[in-house]
């Protein structure tokens, strides 16, 4: 688990009044708040966004000058896919954009934070309720489900990237290293010949 989270919840949360479109792609438009997570490549704030009233997000940033190619093409990917992402239980991007040499990742806020924060804070043996964890997992298996239909894999699928907003809402988050089963780095069986994500 690569993410250390902190800062405050409950405040806002995904049910966006304002829609993708909508969101500005200046860093003006937004007052950052406190820092809700730190994972291995980024920083994640809450914000405000100030043309749209306020409404409350949560904006990925990540220094893009500490990255090699490599790590700038996943962004890029991370970014695309996030954009294109169109399913409640995955969470998308509202907008993205580059300000100085950071990438700005605007998206909905969950308020209730990761699996693994909440566990961490709440629930130190895991959770106990079953029906809880078959919810979870639901919501989940239908966000991957939808992502493998669209001939995608996520690669990263771990306590700290399932998230929960206030709503009784549940997301997929990261996809930061996610790819798609067309690309190149398949082999013939179907395999891919790399080993990703972080330890759980
Ligand atoms: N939209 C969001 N709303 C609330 N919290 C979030 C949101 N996005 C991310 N976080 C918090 O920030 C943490 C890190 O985010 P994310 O996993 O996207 O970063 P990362 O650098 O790719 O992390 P890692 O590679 O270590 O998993 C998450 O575990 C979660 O706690």
């Amino acid at each position: 688990m690569g993410s250390k989270e902190k800062g405050k919840r409950g405040e806002g949360g995904a049910s966006p009044r304002a829609r993708k479109g909508e969101f500005p792609i200046r860093a003006e438009d937004y007052e950052l708040m406190e820092p809700i997570g730190d994972g291995a490549t980024a920083v994640v704030r809450r914000a405000r966004c100030l043309p749209l009233g306020g409404e409350v997000v949560a904006v990925k940033i990540m220094n893009l000058s500490l990255r090699s190619e490599a790590d700038v093409n996943n962004a890029s990917e991370e970014v695309k896919t996030m954009i294109l992402t169109d399913h409640p239980n995955l969470l998308s991007a509202y907008c993205s954009f580059t300000q100085d040499e950071n990438l700005w990742i605007v998206m909905p806020y969950m308020a209730g934070g990761s699996c693994f924060h909440l566990m961490k804070s709440s629930f130190p043996k895991g959770f106990e309720e079953e029906r809880f964890i078959a919810f979870v997992l639901r919501e989940t298996l239908r966000g991957l489900e939808y992502l493998h239909g669209k001939g995608h894999i996520h690669r990263d699928v771990k306590a700290g990237n399932i998230l929960l907003d206030q709503h009784k809402g549940v997301k997929l988050a990261d996809f930061g290293i996610s790819a798609s089963v067309y690309d190149s780095m398949i082999n013939r069986n179907g395999k891919r010949h790399t080993l990703v994500g972080t330890p759980c």
